[in-house]
């Protein structure tokens, strides 16, 4: 109750803010701003309930291009670890486009929340009024609903603005203990939120509050909650376990009505978890306004989260014990080297093999600085025979070379040999480390490739932070044993699909260079070669000619194109 009276008592100061800073708004530009954002009633589309789950209203320009987005109904976190500005990054990290209704505005940090100032009711509604009825809003998510005439407000909105799915994160404690929505709120929450929602994703405290105070100890408690949440109204609830007690890794569970799934991610150990309950339910928020079915949409965000906390277990933010994470995973390496991965780097790559070396009596640098004087774009090492320190030797010599040429050098497999030797990446196959823990060790200047044969794993490929893919094999391949080949359709079936650029791989040589990058999909950018140039006596000439093979056919293909 306390509580609730400094709310209020914050609430009538920001009001009396508002009445010494609006004078100054209407001798400026904010004149404007007041009386457009009550003019567009008669622009305002009806869209049926019945359209959640379809792709919405598309804009009649038939050049536009449909951008997903989510609107954000929360707090701000002047730390920006949490609320509405952990909202934007975890958006901003997804590609999603985010809009922000702020329904309050605190002070807090690291240490936790030093006050709370309640946005007044009307310009809520004004700020979700602007919003609404002009953007092409795909999703709502809620964080920080302080009053009971909010949540009305947002009910109230829902029904004039249909959206295709709300996503509620019922917050009301701060990670620090503070409470941000008192008791009172309970019973609009149970009666108007919940019913509305599509999913809601309290963590233990916050199910057991919303359940009467039942006790949530276990796993099996979880599953009963769920259940119990369920039966409250949202269509689907997500109980996050990250406070289970004696639990080693990170249990959530998921209920969809039907099907109970427990869902496991690793237990980060980091200070670095303020804001990861509003992080997630964003990050859900964007893949279902991305078109992803909820589970699926939920162990993205999983996925998503865990990697952001292990990349920044050790960033240090503020004194408190609870600090921010780095949703964009690009702070902790920015002084370093400003080395950007380019995927025209792909055009002609490179892939050693000792094996083959020897056969030819080349040196591992001989046959590098061959393949770069003749054109190749990008070095992979891949010596599997090879003990490491020979392998750390090599790689230093090679790097020397392919630096002087301009051309990256990547590590086939050993994300050690990299990280000592400073190549510019590596290239990781499906049975290696995740890649999202490659980036975690590696940071994010560093150029990481996955091999895949299927579109899922292209797509966790992408959402593990990699920079491009290699897809194969295209054609069958006598350097790698049992290697399964997916053809030219395969490898067309991954680019479409893939996010990242492509560079296929598996049997590919002068004379059927040309086919693979005439499939004519834009991401796939160059072709990965061992054979055709390194079971070869003169690699210099082999890389010239396959060079000049792949210029011509993407001349040719662009010329077509025109
Ligand atoms: C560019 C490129 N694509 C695919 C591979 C294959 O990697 P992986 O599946 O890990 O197999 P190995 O090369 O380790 O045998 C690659 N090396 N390079
Ligand atoms: C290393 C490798 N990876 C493949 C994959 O399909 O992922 S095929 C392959 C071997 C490619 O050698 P060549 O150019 O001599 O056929
Ligand atoms: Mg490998």
């Amino acid at each position: 109750m306390a509580n609730e009276a400094h709310f209020l008592s914050t609430s009538l100061s920001f009001l009396s803010f508002n009445k010494a800073v609006l004078p100054e708004f209407r001798q400026s530009k904010g004149l404007s701003f007041l009386v457009n954002s009550r003019i567009s009633r008669s622009k305002q589309t009806r869209v049926s309930m019945e359209m959640r789950g379809s792709g919405g209203p598309m804009t009649s320009d038939h050049s536009a291009v449909k951008i997903p987005h989510v609107l954000t109904v929360a707090g701000s976190d002047s730390g920006a670890g949490a609320g509405i500005q952990a909202d934007l990054k975890a958006c901003a990290a997804r590609g999603v486009y985010c809009s922000t209704v702020i329904t309050a505005v605190t002070a807090q940090n690291t240490v936790g929340v030093q006050g709370v100032n309640i946005v007044p009711e009307d310009f809520v509604a004004e700020q979700m009024k602007s919003v609404l009825s002009d953007m092409d809003v795909d999703v709502v998510k809620t964080g920080m609903l302080p009053s009971i005439g909010i949540v009305k407000i947002l009910h109230q909105q829902l029904q004039v603005y249909p959206v295709r799915a709300l996503v509620v994160d019922p917050v009301m404690v701060s990670t620090s203990g503070d409470v941000l929505a008192g008791p009172s709120i309970l019973a609009v929450f149970r009666e108007e939120l919940l019913p509305m929602a599509d999913i809601v994703t309290p963590n233990l405290k916050e199910a057991s509050a919303l359940l009467d105070g039942v006790k949530i100890n276990t796993v099996s408690d979880m599953r009963s909650a769920a259940k119990l949440l369920h039966d409250m109204g949202p269509r689907n609830v997500l109980v996050k376990g990250g406070d289970l007690p004696d639990s080693l890794d990170a249990v959530d569970i998921f209920f969809d009505g039907k099907n109970l799934y427990e869902l496991h991610s690793s237990r980060i150990k980091t200070r670095n978890t303020h804001g990861t309950g509003c992080t997630l339910a964003s990050c859900i928020a964007a893949e279902l306004a991305k078109g992803s079915s909820m589970l699926k949409a939920v162990k993205a965000s999983k996925f998503f989260v865990e990697t952001a906390l292990d990349y920044s277990k050790d960033i240090s933010i503020g004194k408190g014990p609870q600090g921010p994470f780095d949703h964009l995973m690009n702070l902790k390496h920015n002084s370093g080297r400003q080395v950007r991965f380019n995927p025209s780097d792909l055009f002609l790559y490179a892939v050693t093999d000792s094996r083959m070396n020897r056969k030819w009596g080349h040196s591992i640098s001989d046959a590098v600085k061959d393949a770069v004087q003749g054109g190749a774009t990008i070095v992979q090492l891949r010596e599997k025979d090879i003990e490491t320190g020979d392998f750390l030797e090599a790689a230093k010599s090679c790097l020397q070379i392919c630096r002087s040429h301009g051309v990256p050098l990547l590590i086939n497999d050993r994300i050690d040999v990299a990280l000592a030797s400073d190549a510019d990446g590596v290239h990781i196959g499906q049975s290696d480390m995740p890649a999202h823990v490659a980036r975690s060790l590696l940071g994010p200047e560093k150029i990481i490739g996955v091999s895949c044969k299927t579109p899922e794993q292209a797509e966790q490929a992408w959402l593990g932070g990699a920079d491009y893919i290699g897809c194969g094999g295209v054609y069958p391949t006598n350097t790698k044993e049992n290697n399964r080949t997916i053809g030219l359709d395969g490898l067309k079936t991954v680019c479409l699909a893939s996010k990242l650029p492509v560079v296929a791989i598996g049997g590919i040589n002068i004379s059927n260079a040309r086919a693979v990058m005439e499939i004519g999909v834009p991401n796939l950018k160059g072709i990965a070669v061992v054979s055709a140039l390194f079971d070869r006596e003169c690699v210099l000439t082999e890389t010239r000619k396959l060079h000049a093979v792949l210029t011509e056919a993407t001349a040719a293909a662009a010329a077509a194109a025109k």
